[in-house]
């Protein structure tokens, strides 16, 4: 056999019976193979997450199934989609059909579940936001797989996985997907019984209906969902009963067809203070990362943020971009820590808002945010912070060296003095070894694309941000 659709869908049939069907239908499903320019064979998978996943857990025996089954005696090799700079349609990605062709890819098809039934009566539940809507989500790298499973899910597709748990790190959008899931789908069935809830709610509900005694009606609230969602699933752990309890929820509504959607901080099988087979539960349907976000993401959702609160009349008119790169630059947390800093900033500046320069804002900020006026980071500061991170000399960044163990962390140099300096390009180039502008604009560039595709340059740019801010 040597066409690699027959191939893959061979070889990916046997791994789902060896690594089980919710890790196969998080990682597996989803990816599709693809021959680049070269005659290469690559699995591409939706996000960098699962392709950590698949080279950790499951390219060598992929590997093995495929050597098996190949005439052409080829190896696969693993990518993510950000790495391909290509991105399927989502209508591929969680179609619910048979292995959709496109070109030379292939994806796999995704499981279905019955059709939910009609009939009772919407309850809007508790806890919703308002504002937390599609319309209000910002599409970015990190959360496209994410956002495109959370429409289907909302559009109460038949291809739907059951449940879908989206997991990530706190403040990048899960309670927004959630909200956003919740409020659509009621709209699209205004009739159907849509629940949302968080785990501590949950959790203290059922508490309180054990001690009055009333976990009949508790029950009976949340088993006649035609949808239901749970907010921070992780909160349940280390509490038995709860968990029994939420366990015979979901299997009882899983066997009648009716949809659940959950997130938590960590995927199913880290949620180590959660009993082991309430885990493989939670993990039996789709598991989806939302990614911390890249800048581009950060600076679409404080521009949306500076909107939102224009149309609301709390500041005027636009921010200038360089404000707005400040303003995300120095908030190297999450999307909450970044609301934050454009809610302050809003507040203190106001109406002046769309006049602020770079140095008004930093002084703004400075004070604002740390009571006192923003401390300055030196061009000197920031090369012998990342010599010393990369155990280099601070010589060595300003050398000819172009060996990549030197030339990376000088671009990531170059990169954070322009984030922290309010010095211009030709001006970091002279304090590189009189470096020309244009080898610093293509270092900033460089760092600016890497950090949404490399979680180590990620996380090295964030490390040296906290140790230049002190
Ligand atoms: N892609 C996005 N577009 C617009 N707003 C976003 C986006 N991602 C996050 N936010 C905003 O950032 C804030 C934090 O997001 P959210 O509460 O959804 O995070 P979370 O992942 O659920 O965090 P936690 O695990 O702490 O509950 C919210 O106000 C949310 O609206």
């Amino acid at each position: 056999m040597t066409d690699p659709d027959r191939i893959w869908t061979e070889a990916a049939g046997r791994l789902r019976g060896e690594i089980g069907e919710g890790a196969f239908s998080s990682y597996i499903a989803p990816s599709a193979v693809r021959v680049d320019g070269s005659g290469q064979l690559i699995l591409v998978t939706p996000t960098a997450y699962a392709r950590d996943w698949v080279r950790k857990n499951a390219l060598r025996r992929m590997n093995e199934l495929w050597l098996g089954l190949d005439g052409l005696n080829r190896r696969l090799d693993v990518r993510c989609r950000a790495e391909m700079g290509s991105t399927p349609p989502a209508s591929q990605v969680a179609a619910g059909r048979a292995p959709a062709h496109s070109g030379n890819v292939v994806s796999m098809p995704m499981a279905t579940v019955a059709p939910v039934a009609d009939g009772a009566r919407a309850v809007r539940a508790a806890g919703l936001q308002e504002r937390l809507t599609f319309d209000s989500f910002v599409e970015g790298q990190g959360n496209a797989f994410a956002l495109a499973i959370a429409r289907q899910a909302a559009a109460w597709a038949d291809g739907h996985f059951n449940p879908i748990f989206f997991c990530g790190p706190y403040g990048y959008g899960k309670t927004h997907l959630l909200n956003a899931i919740a409020w659509e789908a009621q709209r699209l069935r205004p009739d159907a019984k849509v629940v949302y809830l968080t785990a501590e709610r949950f959790l203290s509900t059922f508490v309180r209906a054990m001690q009055d005694r009333s976990t009949a009606a508790f029950k009976d609230s949340l088993r006649g969902a035609d949808m239901l969602l749970i907010d921070d699933v992780q909160f349940v752990g280390g509490k038995a009963s709860t968990q029994e309890e939420l366990l015979s929820t979901l299997t009882a509504l899983i066997e009648d067809g009716k949809k659940i959607v959950l997130s938590a901080d960590k995927p199913p099988m880290a949620l180590t203070e959660v009993e082991p087979r309430l885990r493989s539960h939670l993990a039996s349907g789709l598991t989806c990362p939302v990614e911390p976000a890249d800048r581009s993401l950060k600076l679409a959702v404080a521009r949306n943020r500076i909107e939102a609160l224009a149309r609301l009349g709390v500041v005027s008119g636009e921010v200038r971009a360089e404000v707005l790169e400040h303003l995300v630059d120095r908030t190297p947390g999450s999307m909450r820590e970044l609301e934050g800093a454009v809610n302050t900033l809003a507040a203190v500046a106001g109406a002046r808002l769309s006049t602020l320069g770079l140095d008004e804002t930093q002084a703004l900020l400075g004070s604002a945010l740390r009571g006192g006026p923003e401390r300055r980071i030196t061009v000197d500061e920031i090369q012998k912070t990342v010599a010393e991170h990369f155990t280099l000399k601070q010589a060595d960044l300003l050398s000819e060296r172009r060996t990549r163990s030197v030339a990376r962390p000088r671009q990531i140099a170059m990169y954070l003095c322009k984030q922290h300096t309010t010095r211009s390009y030709p001006d970091i180039g002279r304090r590189f070894g009189g470096r020309d502008h244009t080898t610093v604009l293509h270092g900033v560039r460089k760092i600016e694309e890497l950090m949404a595709q490399d979680d180590q340059i990620a996380r090295d740019v964030e490390a040296l941000t906290r140790k230049l801010r002190g």
